[in-house]
């Protein structure tokens, strides 16, 4: 295939996104790509266009978004802000134990609720919650709280609704990290009272790297939503928490497009997709005559270990750029088949998130009193894929393996 008829190609499957300008820019950075040379890839700054205290406005690719940054928060900010609340921690999976200790370190009024005796109540102990202190049977952090951040499981959420709702009342703040319960409510029957502010920050990443990128100094990216502001401060309170949780930057979204995105990003890039993706591949080649380790040498490794952290550090045509011009050509040459094959199912995935279905099965499966063994089950199944036993020895070999 030339590349003029790649071009064109890709360039037709760029149009059905509906912007013609998008494509032909698109197009025309990949083309003078392959020309470039690597050192012409120096981080580049963009900066605001506009810098005020809080807030800025900033070109996402012709969009003007807000950002807001936790440098406009600092400790003694935060801290001062927040002196008169006890953020109640409902939930320790996670995201409670990142956000949880995140915002204690940070010097916060912080509590944590889970049922006694469980997994998270263990868990909480052993990261320096106190029973009696820190750390309290569900409904009565909650009843300790001022902001109530209801961070279990979205299945849970729904089944403890009825208790913990009598809780909420006039003058707290109740938190989420995602949509779901809200604008599922025909499922969940999650009505949030009226007279409370009602927001969310949904840290967009694992709870666990919530932690280790706090640690690090750094931060996570986040959205915020208002759903209900009944204070006129939910916005500013949203943004605080935010950052007392560990977020970097910080978007502003609404509820539904949160969680809308949210379950097809996981359902498909993030997790399912990749999955598929990385499965098909490693049983193609297993099935042409490849052995174990060069399957996922060429399938995971590689990816996850040279190729995907370049398009994380400065976005995928400098990974492009330094690949061969081999590997370049014939990329850019099938990037359209797989573009065409898998909008296909992700508009398909988009509409059983839309409609519901996705919320129905998750609160199903997750209801059931022993979702945990039937994920534990399900993992080691994975686990003991070849594909990832194969990966097991892989990851033996690295040098940090050897180190006595
Ligand atoms: N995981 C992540 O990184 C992200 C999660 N989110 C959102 O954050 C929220 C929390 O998610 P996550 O941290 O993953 O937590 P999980 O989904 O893993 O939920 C774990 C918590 O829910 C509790 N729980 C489960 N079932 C029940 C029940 N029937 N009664 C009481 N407690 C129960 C568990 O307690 P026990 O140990 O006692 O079972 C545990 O504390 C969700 O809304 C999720 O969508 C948002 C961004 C990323
Ligand atoms: C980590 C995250 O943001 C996910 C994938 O959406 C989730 O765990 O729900
Ligand atoms: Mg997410
Ligand atoms: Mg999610």
């Amino acid at each position: 295939m030339s590349f003029r008829n790649s071009s064109r190609m890709a360039m037709k499957a760029l149009r059905t996104i509906g912007s013609r300008r998008l494509a032909t820019r698109n197009i025309s950075v990949m083309s003078r790509n392959i020309a470039a040379s690597t050192t012409r890839f120096a981080p580049r700054l963009t900066t605001p266009m506009v810098q005020s205290r809080g807030m800025r406005v900033m070109d996402f690719a012709g969009a003007k978004e807000n950002v807001w940054e936790r440098s406009d928060w600092p400790r003694e900010k935060l801290v001062d802000y927040f002196k008169n609340d006890t953020l109640a921690i409902i939930g320790y999976g996670s995201q409670g134990h990142g956000q949880g200790l995140n915002a204690r370190d940070q010097g916060l009024n912080v509590v944590v609720g889970v049922r006694k005796d469980g997994a998270s109540w263990k868990q909480a102990i052993e990261d320096g919650w106190v029973p009696g202190k820190t750390l309290f049977p569900v409904e009565e952090a909650i009843s300790k709280g001022t902001i109530i951040m209801n961070l279990l499981s979205d299945a849970a959420q729904t089944e403890t609704w009825p208790k913990i709702a009598p809780h909420i009342t006039k003058g707290k703040t109740l938190y989420f990290s995602h949509g779901f319960s809200v604008i599922f409510k025909d499922q969940t029957n999650i009505h949030p009272p009226k007279d409370v502010d009602v927001i969310l920050v949904a840290p967009k990443g694992s709870g666990r790297t919530v932690r280790t990128l706090f640690k690090e100094g750094r931060g996570i990216n986040s959205s915020f939503a208002v759903y209900q502001d009944v204070t006129g401060k939910a916005q500013e309170k949203a943004i605080g928490l935010a950052v007392a949780v560990g977020s970097g930057f910080i978007y502003q979204t609404t509820f539904k497009k949160e969680v809308v995105s949210d379950l097809v990003g996981e359902r498909g890039c993030l997790m399912g997709g990749i999955n598929g993706l990385f499965l098909a591949q490693y049983q193609v080649l297993r099935e042409r005559g490849h052995s174990p380790a060069e399957a996922f040498n060429e399938t995971v490794e590689e990816a996850t270990q040279s190729l995907y952290p370049l398009i994380g550090k400065y976005g995928l045509d400098y990974m492009f750029a330094a690949c061969s011009t081999t590997a370049r050509r014939g990329a850019i040459d099938w990037t359209s088949r797989f573009y065409e094959a898998n909008k296909k199912v992700l508009n398909d995935l988009y509409d059983n998130v839309e409609n519901g279905n996705e919320a129905k099965r998750s609160l199903e499966y997750n209801s059931a009193p022993n979702y945990r063994e039937l994920y534990d089950k399900e993992l080691e199944e994975i686990r003991n894929l070849e594909i990832w036993k194969a990966g097991e020895t892989v990851r033996s070999l690295r040098p940090e393996h050897n180190k006595h």
